[in-house]
């Protein structure tokens, strides 16, 4: 039969498919998207018109294959009709090298596919295809259009088999049995243990055979189809294929190539067996006869243009399509590129070489195979040699110092030490440079020198390993330098100069330690990555898993590097002291010792990536809210600067210059719309924060600053705009804010024997204040009553007190002899005001001694004089912590003296100017030293002398 009438014509949208793609009915193809913009055009055309009538519709295409040189447009032999002089204006120009984008009419073959378009599939752009399913034959009749896409006038043809005629009854069942027979052989493989060339599930081969099994004589012709884009042919073959419109030619030409196939296989075989060792062992019999037939088949697939691992083509299976070969090899075709562009490190390349070799060796289908390709797109992700130029000029400092006042009110102290660090950094760099420079210089030298000699030399031998034959490039390359011994002496140098100290932030939360590790950041111009360490139990996160483990990742630190792409970031370790300590998952903190010693950090390891990778151009800067967790040898690492805390008044500074502005903008309001006086700011400082950072604190400007945006709203609304008041006063913040959540000390008014205003600073708001503290006598029998949740510290610190006391007593004036008991007939009870709150630590002990003294002389001390100091039973006064923020609070409480331990005048020297201004200042060293500035005209002139005499 010549060519089967046309049913019917109708114009479709013509995509020209690659060589050497070809669709044949029945089959799924997934054709390259990347570059088409014919493709594009068609898809859009197609949207924009069944979007609106007829969504469900199927999208259909016409897929038509480009001709080949050696056939005609209708699929005839050019030779075969002496075709040289009349067959040349009706071949088709169609080769590999035709761009289908630019493909013209005369590269089209004179057959084609319907196609059903079934979607889009891949993951990166690269790799993109759409995917379509062939439903029927078609010859293109004329071209309409060529750009911006084809359109042809399409003719379907009538398919039907004569299933009368006995010999295409016979060689239907032939092409079964061929068809079997096939499958058998490829299916042998994946009954084999541990052979890693499985090519078909066992699932997949049973489907196969359940369908090849079930067509019945009338889809002889659609069988051909299917077996002839599943087995290995030609792109030649394919288009015949395609072009016979007779059933029983198709299925002539289909066996023919499938005996050859299968002879070729059995033919390979025997003849490996002639030079090859045969087991003798049935099971290693099998095995090896199926690896030889596996490899022949790979073999003379990677003969064709596309590569193929597994038999594809199976409706319904799109990743078994005809285009799955050209995918695998796009995909490592990129990802060598991509390896490439990574300019790994020589250690790394040597890995990835290898990987890559295994990886093209391997089977898409075992597991190992994504493992592989895993791996290696990490290894590509990893930045290790890119890196960010650092904008250290002229400018560079000041631009810091900018940056950091400009984000931050006060911290001048570490200010002053983050600046001095970036100036040795740019200092460093400069110096690096020049280290370079004369590394590059040596390096020029001694390669002019080795290139002399090889000319001399080497040149006849070099001639013969170049033109070896199927050589690797790499094997062309001269052979790796050994460095000079200057050389290795310059690298040390510069190793040196690029370590980098370790800042450690510490300080309470919420006092801008994460924002001024972000300010360096950007003062320096680097990538910035937080990796948040509180909670890592397991020194996996940190270190990666091994490979061999499933699912196994990159730790923190790799993937913090593959987030942002360059070598140099600046690296956030946030939470250093929540960091777990050792335990059955291994020892996280050990894990940080590699990662923070600049010793040893150019070589870190991770586990799952098992390549040294250079960490010594990462700035590192660790935070941490205390340092009693951190273990000794991380902490010894780094260089520890303190963030004490903001007094109410740096917090009054930090509301107005940033976190109002902040709140005013992040709530859709201008700055004129609110305004907080200070008096309502230092009122929601005290009475609704305690806390030494400003998180608080700016969560409570957010919540006013809501309710005056629902104000302005409002008045917006009901056009009240001019009686809308941005002022919020103090009896609004009663309303906006609720009751008052903490209440201020403040001095006494009138003085009592037995009450001495303390200080305190509370360790877990780092916020001060005055504290009282009450003493009464009873009578009794010298017991002490001790109250207002004191903790063991404190009480001891009373005791101490007590005891010095009564030893001095007829000292002090007390008693009227020196033997006599001071607390006889009587007992005492101390307490501390603000019973609720835990009190601990030793700082009241000069308060307590005072307090005694008091009592027990019957001569009050002015409300308005506090003291601090831990005393010792020899009487002297022990310096304490938490003076800025004590005198803080003590002048917002109306004190206007305060007494201080020797050991802290270092401390005033920091304090706030208006501190220093406010409150009269005085050091002492003893208690009676202490005693004498309470009660001048009682005690002044004596001594520490006479303390120590009686003890
Ligand atoms: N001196 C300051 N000047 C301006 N804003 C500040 C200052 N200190 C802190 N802030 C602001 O306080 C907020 C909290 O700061 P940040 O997140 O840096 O605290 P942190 O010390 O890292 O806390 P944590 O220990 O809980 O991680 C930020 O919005 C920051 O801008």
């Amino acid at each position: 039969m010549g060519k089967s009438p046309s049913k019917s014509t109708k114009v479709l949208p013509v995509i020209p498919l690659p060589t050497p793609l070809a669709l044949l009915p029945g089959t799924t193809l997934r054709i390259p998207i990347t570059n088409r913009a014919d493709i594009a055009a068609i898809l859009a055309k197609i949207y924009s018109v069944s979007a609106t009538a007829r969504p469900d519709a199927a999208i259909t295409v016409a897929c038509v294959p480009l001709c080949h040189p050696q056939l005609s447009k209708d699929g005839r032999l050019l030779i075969e009709e002496g075709a040289n002089k009349k067959g040349k204006k009706d071949a088709g120009a169609g080769n590999a090298e035709v761009d289908p984008v630019n493909a013209t009419e005369a590269d089209l073959f004179g057959y084609g596919c319907v196609a059903k378009v079934s979607g889009v599939q891949g993951r990166r752009q690269g790799e993109l295809g759409l995917v379509v399913e062939g439903l029927e034959r078609v010859r293109v009749e004329s071209v309409i259009q060529e750009r911006p896409y084809f359109e042809a006038v399409i003719g379907g043809l009538v398919e039907d088999v004569d299933t009368a005629d006995r010999e295409v009854a016979e060689q239907f069942q032939l092409l079964k049995q061929l068809s079997r027979e096939l499958l058998a052989l490829v299916r042998l493989s994946t009954i084999l243990p541990g052979s890693n060339t499985v090519t078909l599930s066992p699932i997949v081969a049973r489907r196969l055979e359940l369908y090849i099994a079930r067509k019945e004589l009338d889809e002889a012709g659609a069988l051909a189809d299917f077996m002839a884009n599943v087995i290995d042919c030609t792109h030649e073959e394919k288009l015949r294929v395609l072009a016979s419109l007779d059933a029983k030619e198709r299925l002539d030409r289909v066996i023919e190539i499938l005996q050859r196939q299968i002879t070729n296989l059995q033919g390979a075989n025997r003849a490996t067996v002639t030079t090859e060792a045969v087991p003798q062992n049935p099971k290693e019999l099998v095995e090896w006869y199926s690896r030889r037939m596996i490899d022949n088949l790979k073999k003379k697939s990677s003969d064709t243009s596309t590569p193929r691992n597994m038999p594809p083509g199976f409706p319904g299976f799109p990743g078994g399509a005809n285009g799955v070969g050209g995918e695998e090899a796009n995909e490592l075709e990129e990802l060598k590129k991509r390896l490439e562009a990574a300019q790994l490190s020589p250690e790394a390349d040597k890995v990835a070489q290898r990987e890559l070799q295994r990886l093209q060796r391997m089977n898409p289908a075992q597991a190992e195979y994504q493992v592989c390709r895993n791996y290696l797109e990490n290894l590509a992700e990893i930045p290790w040699s890119k890196v960010s130029e650092d904008r250290l000029d002229k400018e560079t400092l000041l631009r810091a110092k900018r940056q950091l006042d400009d984000d931050h009110y006060g911290l001048e102290k570490i200010k002053k030490r983050l600046l001095e660090y970036l100036a040795v950094l740019k200092l460093k760099e400069v110096g690096k440079k020049e280290i370079d420079e004369e590394i590059r210089r040596l390096t020029k030298g001694s390669e002019e020198k080795m290139e002399e000699g090889e000319k001399e030399g080497q040149k006849e031998e070099e001639k013969e390993t170049l033109v070896k034959k199927g050589e690797k490039l790499e094997q062309k390359k001269p052979p790796p330098r050994e460095p000079s011994e200057q050389e290795l002496r310059l690298l040390e140098k510069k190793r040196m100069v690029d370590k980098s100290p370790i800042l450690l932030l510490v300080g309470p939360p919420g006092t801008g330690k994460t924002s001024l590790a972000k300010s360096i950041a950007t003062a320096l111009g680097r990538k910035f990555h937080r990796i948040s360490l509180g909670g890592v139990r397991d020194e996996a996160e940190i270190r990666g898993h091994r490979r061999t483990y499933v699912a196994a990742m990159p730790g923190l630190i790799v993937s913090g590097l593959k987030k942002v792409g360059v070598a140099n970031p600046v690296f956030l370790l946030d939470e250093v002291d929540k960091l777990g300590m050792s335990n059955f998952h291994g020892d996280p903190s050990a894990a940080m010792l590699e990662v923070l010693d600049p010793e040893q950090n150019h070589s870190f390891t991770d586990h799952y990536v098992n390549i040294p990778i250079d960490l010594s151009k990462v700035l590192f800067i660790a935070t941490a809210n205390s340092l009693d967790t951190i273990p000794p040898p991380l902490l010894d690492r780094m260089e520890t600067i303190q963030l004490s805390g903001y007094t109410t008044l740096e917090k009054r500074h930090i509301a107005t210059r940033h976190l109002l502005p902040k709140q005013i903008t992040s709530n859709g309001l201008h700055p004129e719309n609110v305004e907080l006086p200070e008096e309502v700011l230092d009122k929601i400082i005290t009475a609704y924060t305690r806390e030494s950072g400003v998180r608080n604190l700016e969560r409570e400007i957010g919540s006013v600053v809501r309710s005056k945006a629902v104000e302005y709203a409002t008045a917006k609304d009901t056009d009240s705009l001019p009686t809308y008041s941005p002022l919020v006063t103090l009896s609004d913040l009663d309303t906006i804010l609720g009751i008052e959540r903490f209440t201020e000390e403040l001095t006494e008014q009138h003085a009592r024997p037995g009450v001495v205003t303390g200080l305190v600073a509370y360790s877990t708001g780092g916020q001060g204040s005055i504290l009282f503290i009450e003493i009464a006598d009873m009578p009794g029998s010298g017991r002490v009553q001790l109250t207002g949740k004191l903790g063991d510290v404190l009480k001891e610190s009373v005791e101490v007190a007590l005891s010095w006391v009564k030893s001095h007593a007829f000292a002090l004036g007390l008693t009227t002899t020196e033997d006599e008991d001071i607390m006889k007939n009587r007992s005492i009870h101390v307490h501390c005001p603000s019973g609720a709150i835990p009190k601990d630590g030793p700082s009241a002990g000069l308060a307590h001694t005072v307090a005694l003294v008091s009592l027990f002389s019957g001569q009050p001390v002015p409300p308005t004089l506090a003291m601090t100091g831990e005393v010792s039973l020899r009487g002297r006064v022990l310096p304490v912590g938490g003076i800025k923020e004590k005198l803080i609070g003590a002048l917002r409480a109306g004190v206007e003296r305060v007494l201080l331990p020797e050991g802290n005048r270092k401390d005033v020297q920091e304090l706030p100017e208006e501190v220093r201004r406010g409150i009269k200042i005085e050091c002492v060293g003893g208690i009676w030293e202490g005693l004498g500035m309470v009660w001048p005209e009682r005690f002044a002139g004596r001594g520490l002398g006479r303390v120590d005499a009686r003890l």
